[in-house]
């Protein structure tokens, strides 16, 4: 007889898993390898920025003390007495009815408190010495970008676990850090069961197919900030597959397995986790598409048997490995995003488990958030996770759905992440 279920709820599935899941180590790597990485450490302002007052254009620094009678009609002489280029620091203090040339990024000269641009002055020669004029008076401060003024010393800039994006890079170079402490990336095998599987450049045959999870998954892993191990494609043979994943659990971090979890005749991993002592976390999830998803664990260590069903797998990986490999990163957010949209059509809930539909993300002219699911929304379909960008959230146990009901949706390309989102997931209704 088939072996029943019991179904839990996705809320109860991923927080079995986060049991498990833990924070991984530091490295230290070149600020040249760091984007795209996450901060090992919180990010601190060691100086201010700027650390020293400057000029914001190219023009004339001076004292705004001498410039208050400064008018259209009676124009202000100075004694242009240095020029520096950024960089450079005017050696002395300027005194009264003097102007040193500073160009953009330029120390303030020691004695000065403002900034004329060229612009607004008048330059000319006279007995070999440079002179230029104003019309008008500039108060203390104008045109001075002054120290500290971006970031103050000690500011608190990003905690551990940020994702390290081009602005962050550049908070990195500012604070000295040629070498930057990030978190060692979590390595994930890759197993991809099924009889049926060609390799990808194998060509089709009666009854087979191309892996395609196993290529999807590794890109799943790399934009959760994981390290793959690819361990190739089995067929379904129990001991190869038990060998396979032995072997594996000890290479690696975490493990996935793609297919073979349902209650098939060659679905193994069922048995396979028996063999190995693994505690069975969970092995029906109340989802659609990966209720068969399974988690088990062994000493510590996790192991996914995402769904041979690619979508199945795709939203399998999302919901219950990325928080994993997001949390050995430090992120203290580390599930997906989760926003509020407007569903851009109807949508039939023929089912009374909670579904993830895969969509896409727009705006309309009023500036609303859509959410549209694309195209065949079945567990097996593959084509159209090519335009997910979104996974529309249909809760468990209501009814169909009207186009411009407001739903919850998880974005699956956002870095950015959400602590754990399912207390509050909106029921339907209409905006
Ligand atoms: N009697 C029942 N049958 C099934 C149930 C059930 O509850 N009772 N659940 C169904 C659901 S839901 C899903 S999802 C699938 C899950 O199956 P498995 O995880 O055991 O995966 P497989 O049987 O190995 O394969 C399923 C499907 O996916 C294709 N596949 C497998 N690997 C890959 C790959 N690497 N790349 C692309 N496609 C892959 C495979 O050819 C099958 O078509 O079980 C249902 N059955
Ligand atoms: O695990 Mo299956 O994807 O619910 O369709
Ligand atoms: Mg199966």
């Amino acid at each position: 007889m088939v072996e029943r279920r019991q179904p839990i709820l996705v809320s109860e599935a991923v927080s079995r898993v986060m049991h498990y899941a833990k924070h991984g180590t530091k490295e230290t790597v070149s600020i040249t390898e760091a984007s795209g990485r996450y901060l090992a450490e919180d990010l601190i302002a060691a100086h201010d920025v700027p650390s020293f007052d400057r000029s914001p254009y190219d023009g004339f620094a001076l004292r705004s003390v001498d410039t208050q009678e400064a008018s259209f009609d009676h124009p202000v002489t100075f004694e242009v007495v240095g020029a520096i280029g950024a960089g450079y620091v005017h050696e002395g203090t300027v005194e009264a009815m003097q102007a040193v040339r500073v160009m953009t990024g330029a120390a303030l000269p020691k004695g000065c408190d403002c900034v004329v641009k060229f612009e607004l002055t008048k330059e000319f020669k006279e007995n070999d010495k440079d002179f230029m004029t104003i019309k008008k008076p500039f108060a203390a401060g104008e045109n001075v970008s002054f120290q500290g003024e971006d970031t103050k010393k000690g500011t608190s800039l990003a905690k551990q676990g940020t994702y390290i994006n081009p602005g962050i890079a550049a908070l990195l170079a500012t604070f000295g850090y040629r070498e930057v402490p990030v978190a060692k990336k979590p390595l994930v095998g890759v197993i991809a069961t099924g009889s049926e599987l060609l390799e990808v450049d194998q060509p089709l045959e009666p009854g087979k197919i191309r892996n395609s999870n196993a290529y999807m998954m590794m890109a799943q892993i790399e934009r959760a900030g994981g390290e793959v191990k690819y361990f190739g494609q089995l067929s379904d043979d129990f001991d190869a597959c038990l060998n396979a994943v032995k072997g594996a659990l000890a290479k690696v971090d975490v493990l996935i397995t793609t297919g073979g979890v349902s209650v098939g005749d060659f679905d193994y991993l069922p048995a396979i986790y028996e063999r190995l002592g693994a505690t069975v976390l969970f092995n029906k999830v109340a989802m659609r598409p990966g209720s068969v998803t399974t988690v088990a664990e062994l000493n510590g260590q996790l192991l996914f048997g995402l769904s041979g069903n690619p979508s199945a797998c795709y939203v399998g990986f999302e919901l219950f490995t990325r928080p994993v490999l997001q949390t050995f990163l430090y992120n203290k957010a580390p599930h997906l995003q989760n926003i509020k949209a407007l569903l851009g059509e109807d949508f039939e809930k023929a089912n009374p488990f909670t579904r993830f539909i895969r969509g896409t993300l727009a705006y309309d002219r009023e500036g609303h958030c859509i959410v549209t699911p694309s195209g065949f929304n079945k567990s097996n379909a593959v084509a159209s996770l090519a335009e997910t960008n979104v996974l529309i959230v249909i809760p468990a146990k209501t009814k169909d759905y009207q186009r411009a009901s407001l739903v919850d949706a998880l974005l699956v390309e956002a870095v950015q992440g959400s602590e754990w989102p399912w207390d509050n997931v909106v029921l339907s209704y209409r905006s």
